[in-house]
């Protein structure tokens, strides 16, 4: 059923790291299938903006929902239900590197609840197809090129269908000619109904993709769905 609530909505939020302040009076809504960066200079808020969202730095003020759970209430038992719905991927790769591609992938899907071991070998084919990895599943991650590692991660991420990817620098650590291969990968993920918000340093990125904006600057979090801000300055 077609339903209009925004798969993330921030109401009146403050985020802390201990006692500090870093984001506040954060509102914003990300409407399902939109693709969103996420911007600011290095200690602006960004990681802490998507640590609240999945539940990583508790909501201490505000509220929260996304993906149906209210944040700044769930409890530490639903915290593996709302991350079945949302996908993450880190700058580092954070595969287990002494496990086989199909091994890390088997261990999340049971993490996750998975029980059938046909089901679940055909969804591991299933992602990693998605991401171009066919022929991946019995390699090492240290047999696999840096940009093939995070194609792993996201193909992990997609496991279990979620409704948005949360992405913190997910090409920060790649070439360029990789980067903008794994950014086409985001595209296309975004093409086929999955929300993202990806942060970025990536001026280039920005430049070529004039998606809609929130930028961590100065405690706030600015959106260029409602205000006008300056692209050029320091990211
Ligand atoms: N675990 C933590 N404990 C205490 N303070 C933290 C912690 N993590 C981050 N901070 C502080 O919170 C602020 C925001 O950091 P955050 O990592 O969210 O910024 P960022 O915009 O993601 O930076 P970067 O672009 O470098 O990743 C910084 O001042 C940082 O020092």
């Amino acid at each position: 059923m077609f339903t209009s609530d925004p798969i993330v909505s921030v109401k009146n939020a403050c985020i802390f790291q201990g006692i500090n302040a870093i984001l506040q009076d954060v509102n914003f809504n990300i409407e399902k299938y939109e693709f969103v960066f996420l911007i600011g200079r290095t200690g602006s808020g960004k990681s802490s903006l998507l640590k609240t969202l999945y539940a990583d730095l508790p909501l201490q003020m505000g509220q929260a929902q996304v993906a149906g759970y209210d944040i700044e209430k769930i409890k530490t038992k639903d915290i593996p239900y709302l991350r079945r719905k949302i996908g993450i991927v880190f700058q580092d790769f954070q595969l287990f590197t002494d496990r086989t591609v199909s091994d890390n992938l088997m261990f999340v899907m049971k993490a996750t609840g998975w029980k059938d071991k046909a089901k679940m070998k055909t969804r591991m084919a299933e992602v990693l197809m998605r991401v171009g990895l066919g022929g991946a599943a019995s390699k090492m991650p240290h047999q696999l090129s840096g940009g093939e590692q995070q194609r792993v991660v996201i193909a992990r991420a997609l496991l279990n269908e979620p409704n948005i990817l949360l992405a913190d620098e997910p090409t920060g650590n790649l070439d360029p000619e990789v980067a903008d291969g794994i950014f086409q990968l985001f595209q296309d993920i975004n093409k086929q109904g999955t929300a993202i918000l990806m942060a970025t340093h990536n001026h280039e990125l920005l430049k070529k993709h004039p998606y809609r904006i929130l930028k961590c600057d100065k405690g706030q979090v600015l959106d260029s769905k409602t205000s006008d801000f300056n692209l050029s300055t320091s990211l």
